[in-house]
């Protein structure tokens, strides 16, 4: 086959644009990135053989080599890994398969001027950064098994080219032909033993595979007979130690990052290292990792979740899904059990009883970690629930036994502070005298909850409401009911009785008024009734005409669209519509009712009370354009 030429991606053009005006001030990294890959690409050969011992390749000395050429000012880096097929050349590096890349390109042209570095050295660009120290970056490659080799090529500009090669070598060798050096620009001389071995000592010691590379000393003689022959010696410049079998005083927490961005394929530090030495029966050690940023992509199915699980320093698995729960999708790291088999399967493990032990104590591992964290730092604890408080909540509604863990742990917005969380607990303790339950509005945004006539009752009353604004917060506050035995209550669903209020109606006004109104409302749960469930009075509303409530066991109009969503038949609920007795609106139209014979009408205020009252809480009328031109006709008439 000819060498071809082809185009990159768009968004693989930008991202190189970036790389070749590099943004990012330590350019070292780029080492980082190569021998990351390669290390993976060793990885998956040895788990690829262990499934099938028929492949055709060699895996008796998998390692990774750096080497350098002072003249022709080159760096290579090569594996015996498991390489790439022609196409996949073409799809894994001549475009880029993130795609949080968009995102992540539209959040830097968004970005003021000068923030763009920062946000850069958050995004993580792997086989590219090459293009930071480099004007040519040169790839040959060969998949283990296959006949042929493929050699791709490109000065970071506009296009590649590729073309196949009858005879390279299993696994993949980068090349780079290095830019000049530029110190001042943190641009090394990479053709350097000495930074070389500096950059992996800091970046990659902890890689399993040998890292080598020729030193400059000749290699003594194997035949001994005094004369060198002339072939460099070969150092190997990492420990290979793993680090989570290492004791914590011998590893330093830049070591544990740098673990962390390989396993974690993240180029930011995380927010917490967790250790786990488990003795007896079934030993294992596990490295966890808490990150500081949620992925763009944890809520999506295509989010990979799950550690990497090593039998006895050796990985047998990439994702191992059955070692967490998944409302700790987003936790990262590494298990080396010492007793399982190198070839156990998937399904296997989700049954196995020593797994099951594993994910029980590492799932309280982190929930106790994450509770210390709370108690000694507030803001790290902060950044966490942030990030991912909305994955945690789901693990109230699939955890029952980590229910009370997950609940001492959660936090939520609440009207007793415009920007502080609660806990539970801090609420439970400012609760008023009588107040016997816990209150919470479910809504799109603190804003839109805040303005809710549902809240006036309470506003008015001075007691404090949790503002839920994830989608999952109906349903955890459904499952979970209570509290340390406070109910946990919805303002917007069931009668509520403010037992505390220092009310100013007596019981004895309270049943006049009943009866004042009985009559009307009797009439508007017929008029409405296709859509109403009952129309009846409100103590909730202290300014608002009229508010919607969900009756106290049914569904609410949120959890019934996230029932379609998720593709269930849900037969629509009907709700109720409730009046505010104190105000105009409502006393002139009883009255009005009481006084007149034609009720047409009418008829027609009471739709709009029910438009105003489904308004107000974000709703759209069930005839927009009907509620529109009722309310013309009576904003006319007033003039
Ligand atoms: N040495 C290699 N051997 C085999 N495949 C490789 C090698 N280097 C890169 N690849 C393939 O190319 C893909 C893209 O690599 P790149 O470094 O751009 O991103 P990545 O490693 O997937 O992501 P990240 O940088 O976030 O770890 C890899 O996922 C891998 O499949």
């Amino acid at each position: 086959m000819p060498t071809e030429t082809f185009e990159f991606q768009v968004e693989a053009r930008q991202l190189l644009q970036l790389m070749i005006h590099s943004v990012y001030s330590n350019k070292d990294v780029f080492l980082r990135e190569l021998v990351s890959n390669a290390s993976d690409a060793l990885d998956k050969l040895r788990l690829e053989k262990l499934r099938h011992d028929t492949l055709d390749a060699d895996t008796s000395d998998l390692h990774i080599e750096i080497d350098i050429d002072q003249d022709a000012r080159t760096l290579t880096v090569r594996d015996n890994g498991i390489g790439m097929s022609y196409d996949e050349v073409g799809q894994l590096i001549g475009t880029i398969a993130h795609s949080g890349t968009a995102q992540f390109l539209q959040e830097l042209r968004e970005a003021k001027e000068g923030a763009e570095e920062g946000l850069i050295g958050q995004f993580g660009v792997g086989f590219y950064s090459g293009f930071m120290v480099a004007d040519e970056m040169t790839l040959l490659t060969r998949r283990a098994g296959e006949g042929e080799g493929t050699r791709w090529t490109s000065r970071g500009e506009g296009t590649y080219t590729l073309e196949t090669v009858a005879d390279a070598p299993q696994g993949t060798s980068v090349t780079l032909h290095l830019k000049p050096a530029d110190p001042d620009n943190q641009l090394h001389d990479y053709t350097s033993a000495f930074k070389v071995r500096e950059i992996i000592k800091r970046y990659s010691d902890f890689i399993t595979w040998p890292i080598r590379m020729a030193s400059e000393a000749p290699a003594a003689d194997s035949d001994d007979d005094g004369k060198g022959d002339g072939t460099p010696a070969l150092e190997t410049l990492n420990s290979m130690k793993a680090l989570w079998a290492r004791s914590r005083d011998e590893v330093s927490e830049e070591e544990y990052h740098e673990l962390y961005k390989h396993v974690g394929h993240d180029w930011r530090d995380p927010l917490e290292t967790i250790r786990l030495q488990a003795e007896g029966t079934f030993e294992y050690q596990a490295l966890l990792f808490l990150p500081a940023h949620a992925p763009f992509d944890l809520f999506t199915r295509d989010y990979k979740r799950g550690l990497q699980l090593y039998v006895r320093r050796v990985l047998i698995m990439e994702d191992c899904e059955a070692l967490l729960p998944p409302y700790l999708r987003f936790v990262k790291g590494v298990v080396d059990a010492a007793d399982l088999s190198l070839n156990v399967s998937r399904e296997i493990l989700q049954q196995d009883r020593h797994i099951e032990m594993m994910r029980r104590r590492l799932t309280k591992k982190v929930l106790s970690t994450v509770k210390d964290m709370m108690a000694k730092d507030s803001d790290r604890y902060a950044t966490l629930w942030r990030e991912f408080g909305t994955v945690l909540k789901e693990g109230l509604v699939t955890d029952s036994e980590n229910r009370d863990a997950l609940l001492a742990v959660a936090s939520f917005a609440s009207t007793h502070h415009d920007s502080e969380q609660t806990t539970l607990k801090q609420y439970v303790e400012r609760m008023k005298d009588g107040q016997d339950a816990i209150y919470y509005l479910t809504g799109e945004s603190r804003q839109s909850i805040e303005a809710s006539p549902h809240m006036e009752a309470f506003r008015d009353r001075g007691i404090e409401v949790l503002l839920l604004t994830d989608p999952v917060d109906e349903v955890w506050a459904d499952a979970v009911g209570e509290y340390e035995g406070k109910k946990l209550r919805s303002v917007a669903k069931g009668q509520i009785d403010l037992d505390t209020r220092d009310t100013d109606t007596s019981d004895e006004e309270q049943k006049k008024r009943d009866e004042e109104y009985a009559a009307l409302l009797g009439w508007m749960t017929q008029e409405l009734g296709e859509d109403i469930k009952e129309v009846r009075l409100s103590s909730r509303l202290t300014v608002s005409p009229a508010c919607m409530v969900s009756d106290s066991g049914d569904l609410t109009p949120a959890l019934e669209n996230m029932y379609r969503a998720m593709g269930q038949e849900v037969p629509r609920t009907k709700r109720i519509l409730e009046l505010n007795p104190h105000h105009q609106l409502v006393q002139a139209l009883n009255q009005a009712y009481n006084e007149r014979e034609d009720h047409a009408e009418l008829g027609e205020t009471a739709e709009v009370l029910h438009g105003l009252a489904v308004l107000a809480e974000g709703g759209q009328p069930k005839d927009p354009a009907r509620f529109v031109k009722l309310m013309a006709d009576r904003l006319e008439r007033a003039l």
